[in-house]
């Protein structure tokens, strides 16, 4: 931990508020489990928007997708590390529901990115 990390006054530049925004991207990046599946199927919707040459829009749509599972993801691990301050390993119902709600919020915008998915790969294949 160097000593950016224990700063808890604002910003005072562009450059540092950067640096945070990039560290906060990369701590999800590379701490959520379920992160590694939302990048992988998103490497592979790139390969196969390449190996079958979709269009504009079709790659708009794709985007759309990908960045919609990401930030949701990104929601949900605010949501999760909130309740964890609040409850410090207590068991509440209401940090249930918002952990269960939270996770169901990521399940909706992953099925929406298949479902997009399906409608301009399946059709490619025949
Ligand atoms: N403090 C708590 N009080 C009540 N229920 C909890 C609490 N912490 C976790 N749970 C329950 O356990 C489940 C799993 O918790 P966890 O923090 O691992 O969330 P997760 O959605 O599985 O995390 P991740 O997105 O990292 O996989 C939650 O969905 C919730 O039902």
């Amino acid at each position: 931990m160097d000593s950016h990390d224990k700063q808890t006054t604002k910003n005072h530049r562009f450059t540092q508020a950067l640096y945070h925004a990039i560290h906060g991207t990369w701590d999800v990046f590379s701490r959520e489990r379920n992160m590694r599946y939302h990048v992988t199927a998103a490497v592979v919707a790139v390969i196969a928007g390449f190996w079958f040459k979709i269009s504009e829009q079709e790659w708009l749509w794709i985007i759309f997708a990908i960045f919609f599972v990401f930030l949701s993801e990104f929601a949900n691990t605010v949501a999760e590390s909130l309740t964890d301050l609040i409850v410090r390993g207590r068991y509440d119902p209401l940090a249930k529901r918002i952990k269960d709600v939270s996770a169901g919020s990521v399940l909706l915008s992953a099925t929406f990115a298949v479902i997009v998915g399906a409608i301009i790969f399946i059709p490619k294949f025949f």
